[in-house]
């Protein structure tokens, strides 16, 4: 990566031009600048009239928020461990870039956004047919919110035959477009129908599990199911994410395109961040329902600590996160015991991990150790993903994989991809799923998915749960 902090501007763009003119070969370059403050919401919003594809995500500090528009390249392997081969991609696309940037702030310049499905073995159906099995896309323009400070990314391929001047004109003309966007009166589509997986064979799918557990095949597996809704016109993905920021804390936000739908959603789910080396990952898993007074919430959240069930199903994923980390860093700071985790609908148990991430790994690495956790699949991992392959009627597609970005110098963070939604012009496919223990009570199991498919039904205009269940 050549980092031109000398030159102007446009020298770096007259150099790049000259090097794939001498090449024959188109060069990526990378500008960077900082601007005044702009609402990420609306430069998502407005991204649409410039191009179809568009990433967006917010940490669940709510520190950094990336909102891409547009897409220079695509990562994508073709065989092999797709982590590893991502990763040997991005080394090289990084080589030949070109960045242009006077700020070297994590989450600028060349930054590459997207995310991976959850089981790329799994048989694919109708569903997820426009989503590739993992999609890192490095966006035209990206806006970056690191803290109170934003930043405006133009990533291009130049060709030979590019002119300079108009080159400057395009970019000048949609900077000015994206960073000018102003809001606009959303209408909410209607729903007009729903259907769900038959409830009573998803809580048998629940039975089966448990009754395999206590049969030695494996200690845990996560089941998910379904829920389908129908709209009397397109779903606006940017409505939803507004909708989504507006109602849910704690969370991450995230949406991405591919071929026209869009998969949403706001998880509570980080499954790492590396920042300078420092890996900060999370153990998420055993839930109850927030309570309706103080009062009842304080005594769910206790009775939630000392529940042997619950704390079962966060034991192992604590487990195998401790296992998968201490492969790859050092100083690894795990506490001994849960915590809550409190958000709109429900609380959970959390468990964070803190280390110092060795030389030789990177983020992806680490993604590719940790996915899927057994908070999304289960323990031992493979025979859980095996089981979910088999047993499970949903096709998850990339519902529970790891979504996220990483950048140039090493930074990023990835979330797993649960409270989410497939929106597919006017339909939404929502999933949720629940940790399958020993103990598990198929009833409880459900209630559990119903609860977690709240935050994407309400800012979808769901009646609330209890309506839905005819
Ligand atoms: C698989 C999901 O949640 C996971 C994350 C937190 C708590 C979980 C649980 O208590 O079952 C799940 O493991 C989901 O929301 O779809
Ligand atoms: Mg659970």
């Amino acid at each position: 990566m050549i980092l031109t902090k000398n030159a102007t501007r446009d020298e770096v763009i007259q150099q790049v031009l000259t090097e794939a003119v001498r090449t024959s070969e188109p060069q990526l370059i990378s500008l960077v600048e900082k601007i005044d403050p702009i609402d990420p919401f609306l430069f998502y919003a407005e991204g649409t009239t410039i191009a179809d594809h568009r990433t967006f995500w917010k940490s669940a500090e709510g520190d950094v928020v990336i909102a891409g528009v547009g897409s220079v390249t695509r990562l994508r392997a073709s065989k092999g461990d797709r982590f590893t081969e991502l990763e040997n991609q991005w080394k090289s696309l990084m080589e030949e870039a070109v960045v242009y940037d006077q700020y070297d702030q994590k989450g600028t310049g060349p930054v590459a956004l997207g995310g991976f499905s959850f089981d790329p073995k799994k048989k694919r159906t109708e569903l997820w047919k426009n989503f590739p099995d993992h999609q890192m896309t490095v966006p035209s323009y990206l806006l970056t919110k690191n803290g109170s400070e934003h930043y405006f990314t133009i990533n291009a391929l130049v060709f030979p035959d590019d002119h300079k001047e108009q080159l400057k004109f395009q970019w000048d003309q949609d900077r000015e477009r994206l960073l000018s966007a102003t809001s606009h009166d959303f209408i909410p589509p209607e729903i007009i129908a729903k259907e769900e997986i038959d409830p009573e064979e998803w809580k048998q799918s629940v039975k089966k599990a448990t009754e395999d557990i206590l049969n030695g095949k494996l200690d845990k597996v996560v089941l998910a199911r379904e829920l389908q809704l129908v709209f009397d016109e397109k779903i606006d993905p940017a409505q939803v994410l507004q909708h989504l920021e507006d109602s849910q804390s704690n969370s991450y936000l995230f949406a991405i395109e591919s071929d026209g739908d869009y998969f949403v959603g706001a998880t509570p789910e980080r499954l790492v961040k590396v920042e300078n080396r420092e890996l900060t990952s999370a153990c998420l898993a055993g839930t109850v329902p927030r309570g309706a007074t103080d009062e009842e919430d304080r005594l769910l959240g206790e009775s939630l600590l000392n529940d042997e069930k619950n704390l079962e199903e966060h034991g192992y994923v604590v487990q195998m996160i401790r296992d998968a980390v201490e492969a790859c860093s050092e100083e690894v700071d795990i506490p001994e015991h849960p915590v809550l985790y409190p958000l709109k609908n429900l609380q959970h148990l959390y468990t964070p991990v803190h280390a110092k991430l060795n030389e030789e790994h990177t983020l992806l690495d680490v993604v590719s150790r940790l996915h899927p956790t057994p908070a999304l699949g289960g323990l031992p991992s493979a025979d859980a993903v095996d089981y979910i392959r088999g047993k499970e009627q949903l096709d998850r597609g990339w519902y529970a994989g790891p979504v996220g970005w990483f950048d140039s110098r090493q930074n990023g963070e990835f979330a797993v991809a649960i409270r989410s939604a497939l929106l597919r012009k006017d339909r939404a496919s929502l999933f949720s799923g629940c940790g399958v223990v020993k103990d598990s009570i198929p009833e409880d199991e459900y209630e559990e998915t119903a609860v977690k498919l709240m935050p994407m039904l309400s800012v979808l205009g769901g009646a609330p749960w209890t309506t839905l269940k005819q």
